[in-house]
């Protein structure tokens, strides 16, 4: 979507950056020309991307380099580690995504407290501390960074069976907008993408798994738009919300589900009504018309 190099001179830090979205986005950014540290819990994973996207990426104009840097979001001081070492190699950070998390279904009175832990410190813990960290580092070095949160369509309407996302999600989005209004100021900005189904192996494991694959719809086919979402169509948005180009966007959350959420409405379940059922409802609606009158 944006044109050959217009992340050129920038460099972006990639939370869970190995796998999935976060390695789709990586991908895009990359070839727009930003410098990106990818990091997560599992060395070898993010190593391999590295060198994968190097090699697939080494005839692309103007690409951007890559850097992988082991961390888990939940520990300070690896974090605090990510950034001096992004700064080392590539001069200086502009953005931060914050995309690692941690997920899978199950009602929610057979959770362990640590299970419930686990979820929202990756998500939660994980996205203020990593938030935390690159902003005071932007603000001691007045730089007007960018944080971008990965946050899903549920932090707003809620959903069960995913309860510790959910409610980490919904943290992480209220951080989005309260740190929108305070960091302002410094010419920070804070923005989320809600996205909703859009097929990863991290995702699909845990939360279509294939003891239910009986009872759970094809994610595509309660969407308006008929399908799942496409990872270019989610890198598109988050190099948008990224670069300049979106300078006058903050604490905003954007939703990209193919109008999955619109579908709570009353009535949008309607949608598969027949032409001919159509015909009978109306005649059915006028005949009661007619007979509230008279
Ligand atoms: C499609 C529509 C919208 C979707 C929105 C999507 C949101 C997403 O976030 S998708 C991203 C999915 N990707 C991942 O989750 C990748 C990373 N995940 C993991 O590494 C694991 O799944 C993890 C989250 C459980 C963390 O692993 P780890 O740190 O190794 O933790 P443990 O294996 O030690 O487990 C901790 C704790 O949790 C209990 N537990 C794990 N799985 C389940 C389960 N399926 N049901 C119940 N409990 C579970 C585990 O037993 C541990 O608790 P204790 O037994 O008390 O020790
Ligand atoms: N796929 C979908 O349909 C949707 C996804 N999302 C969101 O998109 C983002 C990416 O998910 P997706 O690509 O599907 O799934 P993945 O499982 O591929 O991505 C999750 C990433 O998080 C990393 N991660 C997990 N725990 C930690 C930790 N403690 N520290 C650092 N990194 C960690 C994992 O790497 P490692 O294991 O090496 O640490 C992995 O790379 C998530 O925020 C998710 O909530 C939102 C809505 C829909």
């Amino acid at each position: 979507m944006l044109r050959d190099g217009a992340l050129q001179g920038k460099t972006i830090i990639v939370t869970g950056g190995g796998t999935g979205l976060g390695k789709s986005i990586t991908r895009y950014l990359l070839t727009l020309g930003a410098n990106v540290t990818i990091c997560s819990r599992r060395q070898a994973v993010i190593d391999e991307t590295a060198q994968e996207l190097t090699t697939e990426l080494a005839a692309v104009e103007g690409v951007g380099r890559i850097l992988a840097v082991p961390c888990d979001v939940r520990n300070p001081q690896e974090i605090e580690n990510v950034l001096a070492q992004t700064v080392e190699t590539f001069g200086r950070v502009d953005g931060l995504l914050n995309n690692s998390a941690g997920n899978f279904i199950s009602p929610t009175e057979r959770l362990s407290y640590k299970a419930f832990d686990t979820i929202v410190d990756i998500v939660l813990r994980g996205t203020y501390y990593f938030t935390l960290a690159v902003g005071k580092y932007w603000i001691e070095n007045k730089i007007s960074g960018t944080v971008l949160n990965i946050s899903t369509t549920y932090a707003t309407t809620g959903s069960g069976y995913v309860v510790p996302s959910a409610v980490a999600k919904g943290g992480a989005l209220i951080m989005t907008k309260s740190l929108a209004a305070e960091w302002g100021k410094y010419g920070i900005r804070v923005n989320a993408i809600a996205p909703g189904p859009f097929p990863t192996k991290g995702a699909w494991d845990r939360l279509f798994p294939e003891p239910l694959a009986s009872l759970m719809d094809d994610p595509g086919s309660r969407i308006p738009l008929n399908r799942v979402g496409d990872h270019g169509e989610l890198a598109n948005l988050a190099a948008y919300l990224l670069s300049d180009f979106s300078g006058y966007i903050t604490g905003e959350s954007i939703t990209i589900d193919g109008g999955e959420v619109l579908m709570a409405g009353e009535f949008s379940h309607l949608r598969d009504v027949t032409d001919e059922q159509w015909d009978e409802v109306s005649k059915s609606i006028k005949q009661a018309n007619r007979a509230s009158k008279s």
